[in-house]
C-alpha cells in the first residue's frame, strides 16, 4: 500500500499539531461549488455540464441513492488492505483516474499536474486523445507511475496507428477505447457561450505532434492552425467505426485493451466475444445521451452477463468511498474517478489532485472499516440493501 489512506483524515484532525490545513474543501457535494470561484466560467461550465437537460448526471447520482450499505459490526477490521487487481496489475486501491481532455482549461499545468499526483498515489492515469500536453510529456511527468492510454479512435488508419506506437513507446500499459463519443453531443451549457475548448487549440497536443497527423495536412499546423484544427475536427468525430473493426486495434496494440462506454449487457457480450479485456460501464458522465441509463443501473445486469470473462471497470457518479463500495458490490472491479479530481486541479494544480484523492481514498478505506470489511474483496452484493 502506497500510504496509510485513512492517515489523511489524522494528518488533518492534528493539523495544529503539526499536521496537514486541506487547501480546500474536504467535502465531495461543496467541491463543485467551490470550483467555480478559482476556474473561467466557460471551463466551470464545460467541466460540470452534461448533455441535454442533465437528465443522466442527476440519474448517476439518483442511483447511488437507492442503494444503502449494511455495515457489519465486530469483525476486526482494524488492519485493512485497499488493494486491488484490475488486468494483471496490483493497485493501491481500486481506483483510476478517467480521462479528462483539455485540462489546461482549469489549469495551466494540465495533465503534467495530474500525472505527478496520480503517480505519488500509485493511482493509474488514463491520459485523452484530448490531452492540452502530449503523450510523451505526460509520460515524463508520470515517471514510474501506471498510466494508461485513452484513444478517441480517429477515422485514419495511420494517424491512427502512429498515436498507438507512440503511447507504446512512452510506457503506456493499457488502451482505453472510448466508444460513447464519436460524436459531441448537444451540450447547452457550451452552446450559449459558443465555447469548444479544441478550437483554441487545447486539447489537440498530441495529434498535432503527430508525424502521421502532420503528414496529411498541407500546411504545418505552425503555419496555418485553424486547418489543423478542422482537420483533426474531421478525423476525430463523425467515425465509422464497428466491431468488425476491433481486430485492428488489437493489431496494433499488443497489451490489454479495455472499452469504455458500454451501457447495454449486449454491447458487454460483444466485447467478450470480440476478445477485449476489459469494458467501463459508463455514460460519460452524463455528458453524451440526455436520458441514458443510469451508470449504477446499467453495471449489475452486466457484471452478472459476463461473469469474469472480462474485466468489469465502472464509471460516472463516483464521489465518495461508500459510492466505491457500492460500485464493487454491484460488480466493478475498480471505478474511474472524473470531474471532482478537475475540480482539485483547477484548485491548486497538483497539490488539488492529491488533495482530492487522498480525501477520496482515506473515506474508502474509512468506510471499508466502518461497514465491517477487512479487503476490497469481501465486499459483495450482501453488503447492500436496495431501498
Ligand atoms: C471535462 C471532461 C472531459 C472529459 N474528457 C474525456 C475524454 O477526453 N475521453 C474520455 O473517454 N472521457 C472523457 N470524459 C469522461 C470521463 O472519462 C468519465 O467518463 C466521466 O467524467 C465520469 O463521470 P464523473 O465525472 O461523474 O466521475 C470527460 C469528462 C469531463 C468531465
Ligand atoms: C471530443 C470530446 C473530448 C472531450 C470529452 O470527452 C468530453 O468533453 O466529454
Amino acid at each position: 500500500m502506497a500510504e496509510r489512506f485513512g492517515g489523511y483524515q489524522n494528518e488533518i484532525y492534528l493539523h495544529g499539531l503539526g499536521g496537514t490545513k486541506p487547501p480546500f474543501t474536504t467535502d465531495p457535494v461543496r467541491l463543485a461549488e467551490s470550483a467555480r470561484e478559482v476556474v473561467s466560467p466557460e471551463a466551470y461550465d464545460y467541466v460540470a455540464g452534461g448533455a441535454g437537460s442533465g437528465a443522466t448526471m442527476v440519474a448517476n447520482r439518483a442511483a447511488f441513492d437507492r442503494w444503502k450499505l449494511v455495515p457489519r459490526m465486530l469483525t476486526d477490521a482494524t488492519a485493512r488492505d485497499t488493494s486491488a487487481t484490475v488486468l494483471g496489475a496490483t493497485l493501491p486501491a481500486p481506483v483510476l483516474l478517467a480521462p479528462v481532455g483539455v485540462q489546461s482549461i482549469v489549469h495551466q499545468d494540465g495533465e503534467l499536474a495530474t500525472a505527478r499526483a496520480a503517480a505519488a498515489l500509485g493511482l493509474p492515469m488514463i491520459l485523452s486523445t484530448a490531452s492540452s500536453r502530449t503523450i510523451e510529456e505526460v509520460a515524463g511527468a508520470s515517471g514510474d507511475g501506471p498510466r494508461w492510454f485513452q484513444l478517441y479512435w480517429p477515422n485514419d488508419s495511420d494517424v491512427c496507428a502512429s498515436m498507438l506506437t507512440r503511447a507504446k513507446a512512452a510506457g503506456y500499459s493499457t488502451l482505453v477505447v472510448t466508444l460513447d463519443t464519436w460524436t459531441l453531443a448537444w451540450r447547452p451549457r457550451d452552446l450559449d457561450r459558443a465555447y469548444l475548448p479544441f478550437l483554441k487549440g487545447e486539447g489537440l497536443a498530441t495529434p498535432l505532434s503527430d508525424p502521421a497527423f502532420r503528414a496529411l495536412l498541407e500546411k504545418a499546423p505552425e503555419d496555418d492552425m485553424p486547418s489543423a484544427i478542422l482537420r483533426w475536427v474531421s478525423l476525430f468525430t463523425g467515425t465509422d467505426h464497428s466491431w468488425e473493426h476491433l481486430p485492428f486495434l488489437r493489431e496494433h496494440w499488443d497489451g490489454p485493451i479495455v472499452l469504455k462506454g458500454i451501457q447495454h449487457v449486449d454491447d458487454a457480450r460483444r466485447a467478450v466475444d470480440a476478445g477485449m479485456d476489459g469494458i467501463v460501464v459508463s455514460n460519460h458522465g452524463g455528458r453524451q445521451v440526455d436520458g441514458a441509463i443510469a451508470s449504477l443501473e446499467a453495471l449489475p445486469p452486466i457484471a452478472n452477463a459476463v461473469g469474469d470473462r472480462i474485466e468489469v471497470l465502472f464509471d460516472s457518479g463516483v464521489r465518495t468511498g461508500a459510492d466505491i463500495l457500492k460500485a464493487l458490490a454491484l460488480g466493478a472491479k475498480a471505478v474511474l474517478i472524473g470531474r471532482p479530481w478537475v475540480y482539485g486541479l483547477g484548485h491548486a494544480g497538483e497539490d488539488g489532485v492529491r488533495h482530492v484523492l487522498r480525501g477520496l481514498l482515506a473515506d474508502l478505506d474509512i468506510s471499508l472499516a466502518l461497514t465491517g470489511h477487512r479487503s476490497i474483496s469481501e465486499v459483495g452484493p450482501e453488503s447492500l440493501h436496495r431501498s
